[in-house]
């Protein structure tokens, strides 16, 4: 249904991600984890051609991804939405017009310039916005919202496109544990009630073990582990990060009791120096 073959991006001499393959038989959440350059961003970017593939191939039911241009290209991207740690939203534009943006792909230019959007689809973003619990903000300009706030409307501006995947790069990143959580939780309940993939960059592996049914690990542009949440022991870890054995998880965690163990240790070890 979904597969991944070989997938391969070289910016000059560095390769970005290396035959990178994974294959998807029905809707899933996955989490993809590794450091930072590790080629998650470049992965996610490629799937939904923000970026061309150098070589390798992505199909989706029965059609080949990579090699898509103008209207077939529009049709995936609108089928493939995607979510930034950044938001993207317009900041001064209200909260219900950002979310109706997820549109644009399937309207007139004249009708975006003027900003003519259908009832239905404006009942619809409402709606929308209801089920993520941010509905009585619609009114209000996206950048009067908390970070946690406008990354739902950006999953609302997503789930306007009725996409069959949602690609999130690092959603959580910039915010406070509990908003991680509220997003996060918002991701599983569309995976899960809606049935549609959801592929998601994460920097915190509690966050990929909480959340994912099946987590992918990149090492310099490889895929080094693709496996279940319980087969993400410590060690595998340790292997995907690079990191010596004073590799500590939660380091990598959003977890409000983790963070608080994470800054205690680093006291600790002040006081020893
Ligand atoms: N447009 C570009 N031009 C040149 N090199 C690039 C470009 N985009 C990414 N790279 C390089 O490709 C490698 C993978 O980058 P990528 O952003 O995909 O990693 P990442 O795992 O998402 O990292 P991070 O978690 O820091 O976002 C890095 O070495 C990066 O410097």
């Amino acid at each position: 249904m979904f597969s991944v073959t070989d997938l391969t991006k070289t910016f000059g001499s560095k390769t970005a991600v290396d035959k990178v393959s994974f294959e998807l038989t029905e809707p899933r959440m996955i989490g993809v984890i590794g450091a930072s350059g590790a080629g998650k961003s470049t992965l996610l970017r490629m799937v939904n051609r923000l970026a061309d593939a150098t070589s390798g191939s992505i199909h989706f039911d029965g059609r080949e991804i990579t090699t898509l241009r103008g209207a077939a290209k529009r049709a995936w991207q609108s089928d493939c939405a995607m979510i930034f740690q950044q938001f993207n939203l317009v900041p001064r534009m209200d909260v219900v017009s950002n979310v109706l943006h997820g549109t644009l792909n399937t309207r007139s230019t004249l009708a975006t310039m003027f900003n003519l959007y259908p009832d239905e689809d404006i009942h619809r973003a409402i709606d929308i916005l209801d089920r993520l619990g941010i509905a009585e903000q619609a009114p209000k300009r996206a950048e009067a919202l908390s970070g946690g706030q406008q990354q739902r409307v950006a999953i609302a501006r997503a789930l306007m496109q009725d996409p069959k995947i949602i690609l999130a790069d690092e959603p959580i990143a910039s915010l406070d544990p509990m908003n991680a959580q509220i997003v996060m939780d918002a991701l599983r309940r569309i995976h899960e009630e809606d049935g549609r993939f959801v592929i998601a960059n994460l920097h915190t592996l509690d966050t990929a073990r909480r959340y994912c049914d099946r987590v992918i690990g990149m090492r310099d542009g490889r895929v080094v582990f693709d496996g279940t949440p319980e087969q993400l022991t410590t060690g595998v870890a340790r292997d995907i990060y690079g990191a010596g054995a004073d590799f500590s998880e939660d380091a990598t965690s959003t977890d409000i009791d983790a963070i608080g163990r994470n800054q205690a240790a680093r006291q600790r070890a002040k006081a020893i120096v």
